[in-house]
């Protein structure tokens, strides 16, 4: 068997720039493992030079190799040494990642080695991509809706279970699919209207003009539902903005530390010890719970205090969720330590029920706790479930949470089809019926990205990580 000859070994003029495709969509190349040392890291290469690039980079191993097979090659330097020694994968348009000609690279996960290696395929003509620059373009070639591309990113900074859940259901495409559901249906209704529109001299019949309301209420009941899983889906991206709130000294930081199961917070004897707001994730049988520790409310003994006091406040007029602490040996406190607000789920805790209880308690509903014997903690984690109708796996059904995004873009779409219903009504109103059934269309293709707007894309995605 006759060795295949390297035709780029020895020869002067790597690294120039190659041949200037038709299309001016340049071929992006980045590292899409994880920063670091590793067993083995990732580039990746698409564009439309991709394999061409990847030809000058390991001596024309990709044009000939079979698509969407590894072959193992060497990636070559400039003057033909050997970089590194690993498995690359080609991929032909549209059969990609990315649906563009692209090429995987798998070479050794050393930091150095494998920045030499992206600087190689860089200096063949290749620029470095953006952040989620491989998503956007599998979304520009239609691979994925923007919902699916937002569930990829939600799927790689899942922090529990049920976040995770919910974004592979997003990432395969539920919220999308749901979404051109309601949006086809819009659009059936719009093309009736659009008869009539055509037809001035013909008043929609009452017959025809109810069938349409009704359909129309069928999709604005489905919007309803994907809306009522905002909540949600701010809960599992964000976690619940659970805020730990009392008088000084009654072993709020304790509480904090004991949740989080180490010593966060400074924990003293000194009522006043924390002073500034405190904030730290735990994960509650798949809920993120955002805790928040804060300075103990009181009559403020310096600036610094008041200032502490002041955000507490603040943090408790935004929280989810509020655990109120109070010590289970003193008198019950005549005064609320701040303002609760009415529609906040909100939980007493009394601590230190290692030290007896005062009088002043008997018959009041709180979770009993003693953070120094570590007692009720199990009731405690309980009696938070279930404030948060998590008792009896009520999420379970549930795995499509939309995201803020979504949110407004259907609250917008479950406007206009209110106010195209009530044009629909007799006498009916076809042309400005059929101009708020438009807007709710746009506001629907927006949730998939079926707009262009440009602004709105790049922020999304902006916020992945390169490489994605
Ligand atoms: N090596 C590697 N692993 C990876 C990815 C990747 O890009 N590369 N992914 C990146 O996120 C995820 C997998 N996602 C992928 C999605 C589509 C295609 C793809 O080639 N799609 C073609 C062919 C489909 C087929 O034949 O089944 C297509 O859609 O036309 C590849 C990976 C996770 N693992
Ligand atoms: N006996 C007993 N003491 C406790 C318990 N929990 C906390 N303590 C003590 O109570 C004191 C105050 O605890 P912290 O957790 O600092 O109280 P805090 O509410 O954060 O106080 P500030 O930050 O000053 O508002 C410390 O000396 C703790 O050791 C408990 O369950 N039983
Ligand atoms: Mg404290």
């Amino acid at each position: 068997m006759i060795d295949w000859v390297d035709p780029w070994r020895g020869t002067a003029d790597h690294g120039g720039p190659v041949t200037p495709s038709e299309s001016h969509t340049p071929t992006i190349a980045a590292v899409a493992t994880a920063p670091g040392v590793g067993a083995v890291s990732l580039i990746r290469v698409s564009g439309p030079q991709a394999v061409a690039i990847a030809d000058r980079v390991t001596g024309g191993r990709a044009s000939r190799a079979e698509p969407r097979q590894a072959v193992r090659c060497r990636i070559l330097d400039a003057a033909g040494a050997t970089l590194d020694d690993g498995l690359m994968t080609v991929f032909r348009g549209p059969r990609s990642f990315t649906g563009e000609d692209a090429v995987e690279f798998a070479g050794h996960g050393g930091m150095l080695v494998t920045r030499e290696v992206l600087s190689r395929f860089l200096a063949c003509g290749a620029i470095p991509a953006g952040p989620g620059e491989f998503t956007q373009r599998a979304f520009f070639n239609g691979k994925l809706d923007l919902t699916q591309a937002e569930g990829v990113m939600d799927l790689i900074s899942a922090q529990t279970s049920l976040a995770l859940r919910a974004a592979r259901e997003q990432m395969e495409g539920t919220i999308g699919r749901r979404t051109i559901e309601a949006r086809d249906e819009i659009l059936g209704v719009l093309a009736h209207v659009e008869a009539y529109i055509d037809f001035p001299d013909e008043d929609i019949d009452p017959d025809t003009g109810r069938a349409l309301c009704d359909r129309l209420d069928r999709v604005s009941a489905a919007i309803d539902r994907l809306l009522a899983t905002a909540d949600q889906g701010r809960i599992l991206r964000e976690g619940v903005r659970t805020v730990i709130f009392g008088e000084p000294n009654v072993g709020k930081s304790s509480l904090l530390n004991r949740l989080l199961g180490y010593e966060r917070a400074i924990v003293s004897e000194i009522a006043g010890t924390t002073r500034d707001t405190i904030e730290e994730t735990v994960n509650l049988g798949g809920i993120p719970l955002r805790l928040i520790d804060t300075a103990g409310v009181r009559q403020a003994g310096d600036r610094i205090e008041e200032e502490g006091i002041r955000r507490t406040v603040r943090q408790i007029e935004s929280a989810d969720l509020l655990l109120e602490v109070a010590d289970a040996g003193l008198p019950r406190p005549l005064l609320r330590p701040a303002d609760v607000p009415e529609d906040t789920r909100h939980l007493l805790i009394l601590n230190k029920a290692d030290l007896g209880e005062h009088a002043d308690w008997s018959g009041i509903e709180a979770v009993r706790i003693s953070c120094q014997l570590d007692q009720g903690f199990d009731r405690l984690e309980a009696v938070i479930r279930e404030a948060l109708h998590l008792g009896s796996g009520e999420w379970g059904d549930h795995a499509v949470a939309i995201n803020a995004r979504h949110q407004a873009c259907l609250a917008r779409a479950r406007q206009s089809l209110a106010a195209a219903s009530a044009f629909l009504e007799p006498p009916a109103d076809t042309e400005l019926a059929a101009i708020d059934l438009r807007e709710a269309l746009d506001a629907l293709g927006e949730v998939v990205g079926r707009v262009d707007t440009e602004d709105l894309l790049g922020v999304i995605f902006s916020s992945f990580c390169i490489g994605k």
